[in-house]
């Protein structure tokens, strides 16, 4: 019995010892393995998101974060903290300042800019055009391979009505503010960097008229112009279509074409219109924002050529008075042509060339975006 409950118990021990053994091993491995695993992970899937602050560009960082990037963030300032996410704040026109945000990283994607609502020519001229030429510089010398730009389909909005405008269309040769002027010139530097032979790429999304939680224009001016009793008004006759696209499908574009754009696929140095797919009428989308939010909706038509001609008289005025008074009319001309144009865009090319396809819909977009602005409600 002994002998045989000896080498049993020495088994014992030893199969035990050898069983932690193992499991040391194993943890061992898995420890190993997972870190390998991991850094290869981190090193292929490790961007940076410059303007990841904002609207859009924090939309963006959560997203990435979800499928497994980890997320160096630049921006002139820090708006939260995530775990996964590194911030370095500073001015994107300062290469030495921008360069370590974008070391270790090969994929960049650049969403900063000024708001549109600025009238600030200088710094739309500084920031987009000049700015982006140091994001291109400092990717070039920090070795990234991709940069994905956030372009704006307005690129080719000259005022007047667009119905599925394809990319094809020529930029704006009159573009409608500055804001704009300097998108199309920050576009082409843009595509005009890809270069296959020099291992960097590059591609452009176009979104148009982005909402969602979180937009700090949209729905609050919006709001805000219902709130002074201004929206009571359909300027022209209500049916214009125009592309509003809820921010959960800006980003997708974006990752698609960020993942797709390969030196043999056809995304290199093109630009994309990213939408929802769904033409919606404007007055009828703010409608529905407005009456979410518990205000009513715009009733009385307005002629179209009536209130862009008086909002041009308008801003005349504002620029002859600014020595003595400084105002800022609701009713610009760009803000008109906006509300009382078709403005809506194809995005086959999307579709064709990364297998876009827009995640969420308009009617559920609106219904989480409405959701989302509870201080915004009417009486709030
Ligand atoms: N919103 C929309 O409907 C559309 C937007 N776009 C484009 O999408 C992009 C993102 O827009 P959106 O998220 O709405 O804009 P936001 O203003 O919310 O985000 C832009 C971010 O960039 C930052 N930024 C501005 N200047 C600099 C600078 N010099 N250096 C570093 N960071 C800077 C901003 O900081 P700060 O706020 O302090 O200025 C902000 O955090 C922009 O390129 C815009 O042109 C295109 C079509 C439609
Ligand atoms: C589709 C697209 C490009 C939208 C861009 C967002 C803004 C330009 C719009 C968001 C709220 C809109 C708005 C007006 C114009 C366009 C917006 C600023 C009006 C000022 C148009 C005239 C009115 O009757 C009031 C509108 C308030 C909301």
């Amino acid at each position: 019995m002994a002998t045989r409950v000896r080498p049993v118990s020495y088994d014992k021990s030893c199969g035990f010892r050898k069983l932690c053994f193992n499991h040391l091993q194993m943890l061992l491995c898995c420890w190993f393995g997972y870190n390998v695993s991991l850094r290869v992970v981190q090193s292929s899937k490790r961007c940076a998101v410059i303007g990841g602050s904002g609207f859009l560009g924090r939309h963006l960082v959560e997203k990435l974060l979800d499928r497994g990037y980890s997320v160096s963030v630049f921006d002139i300032r820090q708006s939260y903290e995530l775990p996964g996410v590194t911030f370095h704040q500073g001015d994107l026109c300062d290469k030495q300042t921008l360069l370590p945000a974008l070391g270790d990283v090969s994929l960049v994607f650049h969403c900063a800019s000024p708001a549109p609502g600025s009238d600030n020519r200088a710094l739309f001229e500084s920031v987009n055009i000049q700015g982006t030429r140091t994001v291109i510089q400092a990717c070039i010398e920090a070795g990234v391979q991709k940069l994905v730009l956030t372009s704006s389909a307005s690129v080719v909005f000259e005022g007047t009505d667009i119905k599925n405008g394809r990319e094809d269309l020529p930029y704006a040769k009159k573009p409608i503010d500055y804001y704009t002027e300097t998108k199309i010139e920050q576009e082409k530097l843009v595509l005009e960097a890809c270069d296959k032979k020099k291992g960097f790429l590059t591609v452009a999304i176009r979104p148009h008229g982005i909402f969602g939680p979180r937009d700090p224009q949209l729905v609050p001016i919006l709001v805000d112009t219902a709130r002074r009793g201004k929206m009571k008004f359909i300027i022209g006759d209500g049916t214009n279509l125009v592309d509003f696209t809820f921010v959960e499908n800006v980003v997708h574009g974006h990752i698609l074409a960020a993942e797709r754009l390969r030196p043999d696929s056809p995304l290199c140095g093109k630009p994309y219109h990213i939408t929802n797919d769904e033409p919606v009428r404007f007055w009828d989308f703010m409608s529905d924002v407005l009456v979410g939010l518990g205000y009513a909706a715009p009733r009385y038509r307005l002629p179209y050529t009536l209130v862009y001609g008086l909002a041009l008289l308008l801003w005349l005025l504002a620029l002859i008075l600014r020595p003595l008074v400084s105002f800022k009319p609701t009713f610009t001309p760009m803000r008109v042509a906006l509300a009382g144009t078709h403005h809506y865009y194809s995005c086959e090319r999307a579709k064709q060339d990364m297998g876009y396809k827009p995640v969420v819909s308009l009617k559920e977009g609106i219904a989480r975006t409405v959701e989302s602005y509870p201080h915004l409600r009417r009486g709030a």
